[in-house]
């Protein structure tokens, strides 16, 4: 299955008050960790992203065709400027994320879904998905009608669910803000 990676690095990061996805941890920015686990499955990967301080990355940087509209616009612009049907969409906060779980991710989706993630009980995690091409007229309706949130689109397009006990949740997790990166480091210590 061809796939594009496009990797969320825009928003406002406002509970992180710097930059997301260049935060370091472990010494890398979170971006790094990202592409590392991505490389070993392709080196199609794009940044949508308005940003110039990703301008270091050799990648291509795609900017965003709407603004202010959170994550959904970012997925907006990433499927229109792809020419795969499949696309790998993840956001620029998750340094744990492994490529097994990407693989798994990938080799479980299905024509028929317009959208596959993982979700546990507790936690679904729309940002870590593959998303359909054909689902842009659906994402352009929701971004006209402001209807922005990931659950609610997801509610709208057929999507697949991988299931995951609440212990796998750990390597999915996104980091919003220094202390939950505190947390995180006292986690591993
Ligand atoms: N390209 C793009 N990515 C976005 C946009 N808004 C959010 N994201 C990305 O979507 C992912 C989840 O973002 P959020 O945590 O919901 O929002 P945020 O703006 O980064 O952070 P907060 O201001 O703290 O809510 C991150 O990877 C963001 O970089 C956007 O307008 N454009």
């Amino acid at each position: 299955m061809k796939t594009t990676v496009f990797i969320l690095c825009g928003g406002k990061s406002s509970r992180m008050q710097s930059e997301k996805g260049l935060v370091l941890f472990q010494k890398k920015p979170f971006v790094e960790h990202i592409i590392q686990a991505i490389l070993p499955i392709t080196d199609q990967i794009k940044l949508i992203t308005d940003s110039q301080e990703y301008d270091y990355l050799e990648y291509e940087k795609i900017p965003d065709l709407v603004l202010d509209k959170g994550p959904i616009g970012g997925i907006y612009t990433a499927l229109t400027h792809s020419e795969t049907e499949f696309n790998l969409i993840l956001s620029c906060d998750i340094p744990l994320i492994s490529t097994e779980l990407l693989k798994e991710l990938i080799s479980k989706h299905t024509e028929e879904a317009g959208i596959t993630v993982f979700a546990s009980e507790s936690k679904t995690h729309p940002l870590i998905g593959i998303y359909s091409k054909k689902i842009l007229p659906i994402l352009k309706t929701a971004i006209e009608n402001d209807e922005l949130k990931m659950m609610d689109l997801l509610a709208k397009v057929p999507h697949q669910i991988i299931k995951i006990e609440e212990s796998e949740n750990f390597p999915l997790t996104n980091i919003n803000s220094a202390d939950e990166l505190n947390d995180l480091n006292i986690n591993l210590s």
